[in-house]
């Protein structure tokens, strides 16, 4: 039965990089993917603001939507300090099984809980199942269709305080037109667009940053 795409990734990052340093995994990640075969990493372009973004936060809680490969995992929990966790939501298994290997081999996984599920089923458990209070950052990088349900379904689970942030990845190239509007339309959070390219290749793409202006209010009993 001949490997997977990502199962090849990951044999490159084996084979390649060095165990326990996340850097050269990331690096071996972006050099297969350009040169060998393209893959929906976010990619070292879009990863530097990625970077930048949770560098200014400083997130003691994280979220990650679509883990894939587990590229953006390891550069975001690189950047986590002591005792912060990221969440990552991977719903495909096999894409799952990968991100597993791939972010023990960086040796960032005490700062990752990998959590197999489809994000609507995840969301609602991670007050009580993962022991989450509030949400410091979401990286939102799954099926474009799931960008504005799953951010509503964040605010119905109240998950997002006053200054939580959300980034969106693609939001050119795939595109994610309903979330585009419904963000920008909405009072509750302020935006900012950060043009880009797509990864490995020379087509625009942009992220989106989205911060809270105003948590869940507290409910008066
Ligand atoms: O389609 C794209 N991303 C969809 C990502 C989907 C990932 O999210 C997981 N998931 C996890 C939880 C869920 O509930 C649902 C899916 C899926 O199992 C997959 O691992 C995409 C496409 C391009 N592109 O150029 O074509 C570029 C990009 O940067 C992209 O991100
Ligand atoms: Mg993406």
């Amino acid at each position: 039965m001949n490997q997977s795409k990502e199962q090849r990734i990951l044999n490159y990052v084996l084979q390649n990089a060095v165990r326990g340093d996340p850097c050269s995994v990331i690096d071996a990640i972006d050099t297969y993917c350009s040169q060998k075969e393209w893959a929906m990493n976010v990619g070292n372009e879009k990863g530097l603001i990625l970077d930048k973004t949770v560098e200014e936060i400083n997130p003691s809680v994280a979220l990650e939507l679509g883990t894939y490969c587990g590229y953006s995992a390891v550069r975001i929990a690189r950047l986590l300090k002591a005792g912060a966790r990221l969440l990552t939501v991977e719903f495909n298994p096999e894409f799952a099984a990968i991100a597993k290997q791939m972010i023990e081999f960086a040796g960032v996984q005490d700062k990752v809980t990998l959590i197999e599920g489809p994000s609507e089923e995840i969301i609602p458990q991670l007050k009580k199942k993962y022991e989450v209070d509030t949400l410091d950052f979401v990286f939102v990088d799954h099926w474009k269709d799931r960008y504005t349900p799953d951010t509503i379904l964040l605010q119905e689970c109240s998950l997002l305080r006053k200054g939580s942030v959300l980034l969106a990845d693609n939001i050119i190239v795939p595109g994610a037109p309903e979330f585009v509007n419904y963000i920008r339309n909405n009072p509750r959070f302020q935006c900012t667009n950060y043009p880009s390219h797509l990864e490995y290749m020379k087509v625009q793409d942009a992220m989106k940053k989205a911060c809270t202006l105003q948590g869940e209010h507290i409910r008066s009993t």
